[in-house]
């Protein structure tokens, strides 16, 4: 594992593959945090329950590193405890498949019961969130690693919870460092939420490419 200096001082740790472990672990957190959310258990069995999530906790904090973002080499880079993208962060969806083809970004994503918004359907701001993250890679993957300072989100369907959604994002113009871009979110080809957003190029932010990835 080697470690890369980020202009705010935080690292990025440089790891080859995702942790298979580690995704395990954070698959069946994802189970739990479901099986919570639709739990109808008597108040022994919750209680149960709970005493058994506290052990596995102990033991996971048995060892523990720092919260720096780990980065995989493969893949094009996958973030791999991003909160969005992150196959080894329970609270991501997360976005997977993430490509870069011909100047587009895709990526699917599945939102789970944990993400509902209004009832049957996924929060807007998880929406906006996930739209964020793909123009954030759109832009880093076409232009350079870049922060948003502007989105704006039209919501023109229901998003559905656990169905497979496509994601899109692309540039559309740069003005010195700023980078104006848009994506999309599709159920079953239709357009849920489209997002513009404004983001500016930030030296010293992780660099990625779409084919190799280069971070040292
Ligand atoms: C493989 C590695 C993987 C790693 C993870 C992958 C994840 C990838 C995906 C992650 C994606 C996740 C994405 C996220 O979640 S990013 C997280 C959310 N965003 C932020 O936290 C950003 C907060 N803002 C800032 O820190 C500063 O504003 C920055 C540093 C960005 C710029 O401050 P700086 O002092 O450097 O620059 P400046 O102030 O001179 O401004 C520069 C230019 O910008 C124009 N401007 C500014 N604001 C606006 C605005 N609202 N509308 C229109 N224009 C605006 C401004 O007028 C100026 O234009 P001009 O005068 O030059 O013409």
């Amino acid at each position: 594992m080697s470690v890369s200096p980020q202009s705010d001082g935080r690292e990025i740790r440089l790891v080859p593959n995702v942790p298979v472990g580690t995704k395990l672990v954070a698959d069946r957190v994802r189970d739990v945090i479901d099986a919570c959310i639709h739990t109808d258990s008597p108040a022994a069995d919750l209680e149960a329950a709970a005493q058994l999530i506290e052990q596995a906790t102990q033991l996971l904090r048995k060892r523990s590193r720092d919260t720096s973002l780990q980065v995989t080499r493969s893949n094009g880079g996958i973030s791999i405890n991003n909160a969005i993208e992150g196959p080894c962060n329970p609270v991501a969806p997360p976005l997977t498949d993430l490509a870069y083809v011909d100047g587009e970004t895709s990526g699917c994503v599945t939102f789970p019961t944990a993400a509902e918004g209004p009832p049957g359907r996924a929060h807007g701001g998880l929406v906006a969130a996930v739209l964020d993250h793909a123009l954030g890679r759109a832009v880093a993957w076409t232009v350079a690693a870049a922060m948003t300072v502007s989105i704006t989100v039209d919501y023109r369907a229901a998003t559905p919870l656990h169905q497979p959604l496509c994601v899109t994002a692309r540039v559309v113009s740069v003005d010195g460092r700023k980078v104006f871009a848009e994506a999309e979110i599709r159920y079953d080809g239709q357009i849920t939420a489209v997002a513009k957003a404004i983001m500016i190029v930030v030296a010293g932010l992780p660099s990625i490419a779409p084919t190799a990835v280069s971070l040292d």
